[in-house]
């Protein structure tokens, strides 16, 4: 197994005492992640801190072997997210609004943009201004932006918002095919435990602010129940001051 990324006791409290409290979680390569909790669990909190956008007041983060807070872009360079909002200029088209994005790596191969966008499926709308794209639309346009480097980590927050059932579909096999034919690893919240499930290898259940039930799947379903039920279980567990965890 190649580690991919490392969270070790990872603490943020905001003023007010919420937040989240000792979160750990070894993630490897081509393991797809489901963060799952639902309003205030802690999980933005938790992705910011991964990506640095926030500073935890305790614990250490790794990707690739590399610390964040010591060798921060070292431990970005094969890292791509999407937190809280897809945004894009409304007055661009989808293809120049990647052209810019494609300013930041200066290696990108000729034609990626093309690729990125058959991928998510803007072909045919390239040279629409996004302004009139529909909100699944810009959620696809900001999930190619987040492909264009070709990364090898991925974190998505909340990837399904503003997808329909089709385009919820779509975005599953599309992590499914790049986790099994590129080895893509991805941490992935949600508040759909249905949704993301059926493409989930691994899932990490917080409530609270705190780690809840992680592991593989086959580890937390057990003897066939769903993740859902999984989940209630471990929210009982957490009632009496347990958590389950599948190291
Ligand atoms: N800047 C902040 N200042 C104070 N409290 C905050 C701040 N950001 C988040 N919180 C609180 O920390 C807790 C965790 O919030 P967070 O946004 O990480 O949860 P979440 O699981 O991502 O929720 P959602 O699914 O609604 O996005 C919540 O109780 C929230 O109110």
């Amino acid at each position: 197994m190649e580690p991919v990324m490392e969270i070790r006791q990872v603490t943020k409290r905001y003023p007010g005492g919420r937040g989240i409290a000792d979160i750990s979680l070894s993630v490897n390569k081509g393991e797809v992640w489901g963060l799952f909790g639902p309003n205030g669990a802690g999980k933005t909190t938790l992705l910011k801190i991964l990506t640095g956008l926030s500073l935890p007041d305790a614990g250490r983060v790794s990707l690739f072997g590399h610390d964040i807070a010591q060798q921060f872009a070292a431990a970005m360079s094969k890292v791509s997210c999407l937190i809280e909002t897809a945004d894009a200029y409304g007055y661009m088209s989808a293809s120049r609004n990647l052209k810019l994005a494609a300013r930041f790596y200066p290696a990108l191969p000729k034609g990626r943009i093309d690729e990125v966008l058959e991928l998510v499926g803007l072909a045919e709308y390239r040279e629409e201004k996004v302004s009139r794209y529909s909100l699944g639309m810009k959620q696809r346009l900001a999930i190619a932006a987040a492909l264009l480097a070709k990364p090898e980590l991925i974190i998505l927050d909340e990837p399904t918002n503003g997808l329909d059932i089709e385009g919820i579909v779509w975005l599953r096999g599309l992590i499914a095919r790049l986790a099994k034919e590129e080895g893509t690893t991805f941490l992935i919240s949600s508040h759909g435990i249905h949704e993301m499930e059926q493409v989930c290898t691994h899932a990490c259940m917080m409530s609270a602010g705190s780690v809840i039930g992680q592991g593989s799947l086959a580890q937390l379903t057990g003897g066939g129940m769903t993740l859902e039920a999984a989940y209630l279980s471990a929210i009982q567990h957490q009632e009496k001051g347990a958590s389950i965890v599948h190291a």
